[in-house]
């Protein structure tokens, strides 16, 4: 459990964090969304006890971070900016850590094999492809068998099969009931992974919600349909909750407030062919930008686009 209250960091002149409220849960995968520069990094930094806060507190399982005899068997986590020795070997590296700890060779050899760096352990880490060294920092954060885990861009620069890595290891950790708080500037990822959300825009909450909130906000799931008899299947799905729109004469309908599998099953039962019956994915990259508009830092000059235009 990571607890935030009226945490605010100041820079000079600059308000990194301005005010941040709120708890991340056990047992889930929290997202940490906000454009560049909402202070994400600064925030995640200071759970760390990496920076110190202007002024509020952030507890992790529910002491200070500096608190805690042992930080690593309370709080794993994965930063951006990436502290290997590039000689080392990824075994000595994690051998290394694990000494500070009292945590045995059998761990990390645990570590090794559950990140799939068994293969590549004994070389030099300087030589790691991103991805490498991405399961690397995982492998660290995970080497003292944490209650919360975070991670900051985990995903980033990784090839499809080290996303779809991450995202499993993820949901894995939080089904073991531990916290998981994992930044990301891309809504779309965060919702294949992610059950609650905090978003931030310079520095100050924009959302503390599940990911399911966030896509009935941003209109919920619809279903295309394509059937030989409109008219008629729109009085079979007829009922409270269920919204139909398509154009008079066509043999199209969108559907809201049904799974494909309802509609499918109540064409069968009477009787009615289905031509096409997807489920159409909202844009929630675009929901997301639309919330963030107000607080991103930098605008692109030439390649601005409506957030609306934007599809996820
Ligand atoms: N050490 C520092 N000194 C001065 N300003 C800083 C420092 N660290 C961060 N900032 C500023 O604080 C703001 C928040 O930065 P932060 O890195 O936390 O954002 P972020 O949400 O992690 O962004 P990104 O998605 O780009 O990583 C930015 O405007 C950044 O320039």
């Amino acid at each position: 459990m990571i607890e935030i209250h009226q945490l605010v960091k100041r820079y000079g002149e600059k308000t990194a964090v301005d005010g941040l409220e709120f708890t991340v849960k056990p047992g889930v995968v929290t997202g940490f969304l906000g454009p560049n520069g909402a202070g994400k990094s600064t925030t995640m930094r200071m759970i760390l006890g990496l920076d110190a806060p202007t002024s509020g507190s952030v507890t992790v399982n529910g002491r200070r971070y500096a608190q805690h005899a042992a930080p690593l068997q309370e709080v794993g986590a994965l930063l951006e900016a990436k502290s290997i020795h590039p000689g080392r070997s990824a075994f000595n590296h994690l051998n290394a850590l694990a000494l500070t700890h009292g945590i045995g060779r059998t761990r990390v050899q645990e570590v090794i094999e559950m990140t799939g760096l068994a293969q590549v352990a004994r070389k030099r880490a300087g030589a790691f492809s991103l991805g490498m060294g991405q399961r690397l920092g995982i492998a660290a954060a995970l080497l003292g068998d944490p209650e919360t885990v975070i991670l900051d861009e985990p995903v980033n620069g990784l090839d499809p099969e080290g996303v779809l890595w991450i995202r499993n290891l993820l949901t894995g950790l939080a089904a073991q009931g531990r916290t998981v708080f994992v930044s990301s500037h891309l809504m779309s990822e965060m919702a294949l992974t992610a059950t609650n959300l905090i978003v931030v825009g310079r520095g100050r909450l924009l959302a503390d919600t599940t990911i399911e909130q966030f896509i009935q906000a941003a209109g919920g799931h619809s279903v295309k349909v394509t059937t030989a008899d409109a008219p008629r299947l729109r009085a079979l799905l007829a009922a409270s909750g269920v919204e139909i729109t398509g154009v008079s004469g066509s043999e199209e309908l969108t559907v809201t407030g049904l799974t494909a599998r309802q509609i499918g099953a109540a064409a069968h039962k009477h009787g009615l062919p289905i031509y096409e019956l997807t489920p159409q994915a909202v844009s929630l990259e675009s929901a997301f930008m639309a919330m963030t508009e107000g607080a991103v830092e930098y605008h692109g000059t030439t390649t601005h686009q409506h957030a609306g235009s934007v599809a996820a």
